[in-house]
């Protein structure tokens, strides 16, 4: 069996002057977590809509499990979190979740779908009475009718309270413990780093960076280290060994290094100090570094 469940090679969607996506290039291997990142524009948006079948390339391929999208959504092996189109208002969870499971030649069972969409207490609630948090979840028991083998989700948790993500995340990671395969965009850069294997950085339609979650962090050049300055200049702290920038919250000193051992020892002989931490960076500084306009990598 091919172990790639999503391959797209040289897309682009233009919509007139705007290259939505432009040449994007990216494989999506069986049973991996893959988060999507990118600012505003990136082409997150466009190129699932082109995953899902709902949207066609100028040029380039999409397949899924080695077919046009369309016939993969078809077949049941792709699930999503539609938008509200041709919901029933006065339809209840259950009885939506029914109809979904219709659609498909090997849905998941009902009970199965409402527990890991977090709603067999509200299976009977009707749709124009539910919270956003709970449609979001309604429409991610809809995304898991089908039994998909792939869930390609855009910010999934867009509307979600950090209770509702909790048991969110908690469903998903059931999921791909079965071997099922994710694609999800998020803002939330942490969610990115707590629950992908695989990281995908957008920016212009291309792909910026990819890898784990630690190799994209490291991109952004190692360290911080931080501490209250308590005696000594500001001045001066750029020129540290291995410093790449300095940042002033209020007391604390935040300085993004690549070589936090020689900036410590140089630090410690010249100024005074309390409350020091050295840490990894985080994957937002290495996102706002892969993702700042003009920058090539
Ligand atoms: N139907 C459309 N008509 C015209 N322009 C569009 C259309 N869809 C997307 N675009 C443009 O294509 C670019 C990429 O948009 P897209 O929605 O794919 O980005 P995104 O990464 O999902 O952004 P966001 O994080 O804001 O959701 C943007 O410049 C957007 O304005």
């Amino acid at each position: 069996m091919d172990d790639t469940a999503v391959r797209l090679t040289g897309l682009t969607r233009r919509f007139g002057p705007v290259r939505a996506v432009d040449g994007l290039d990216l494989t999506i291997a069986r049973g991996s977590t893959v988060a999507l990142l990118g600012p505003n524009g990136a082409g997150k948006t466009t190129a699932i809509s082109i995953m899902l079948g709902l949207d066609a390339a100028d040029s380039g391929t999409a397949t899924v499990f080695g077919r046009p999208p369309a016939e993969a959504v078809r077949a049941g092996q792709v699930g999503t979190m539609l938008q509200d189109a041709g919901w029933v208002p006065s339809a209840t969870i259950r009885e939506v979740v029914e109809l979904a499971r219709a659609l498909y030649p090997h849905p998941l069972p009902t009970d199965r779908i409402l527990d890991l969409a977090g709603l067999t207490e509200r299976a009977d609630r009707r749709l124009d009475k539910l919270s956003g948090g709970e449609a979001q979840r309604a429409r991610f028991a809809f995304a898991l009718a089908g039994n998909p083998d792939l869930l390609v989700l855009d910010e999934p948790t867009a509307a979600m309270d950090v209770a509702a993500r909790q048991a969110f995340w908690a469903a998903i990671h059931q999921y791909t413990a079965e071997g099922h395969t994710v694609l999800f965009s998020t803002h939330h850069l942490h969610e990115a780093d707590e629950f992908a294997d695989r990281v995908v950085v957008l920016a212009a339609g291309r792909v910026v960076a990819e890898g784990p979650p630690a190799q994209i962090r490291a991109l952004a050049g190692g360290r911080t280290v931080s501490f209250d300055l308590a005696d000594g200049p500001i001045e001066g702290l750029d020129a540290l060994p291995g410093v790449r920038s300095v940042q002033v919250r209020g007391q604390r000193v935040v300085l993004t290094t690549e070589d936090s051992d020689a900036t410590v020892l140089a630090l410690a002989g010249t100024r005074g100090f309390r409350g020091l931490e050295v840490n990894a960076a985080a994957l937002e500084a290495a996102f706002l570094t892969l993702t700042a306009p003009g920058t090539e990598h």
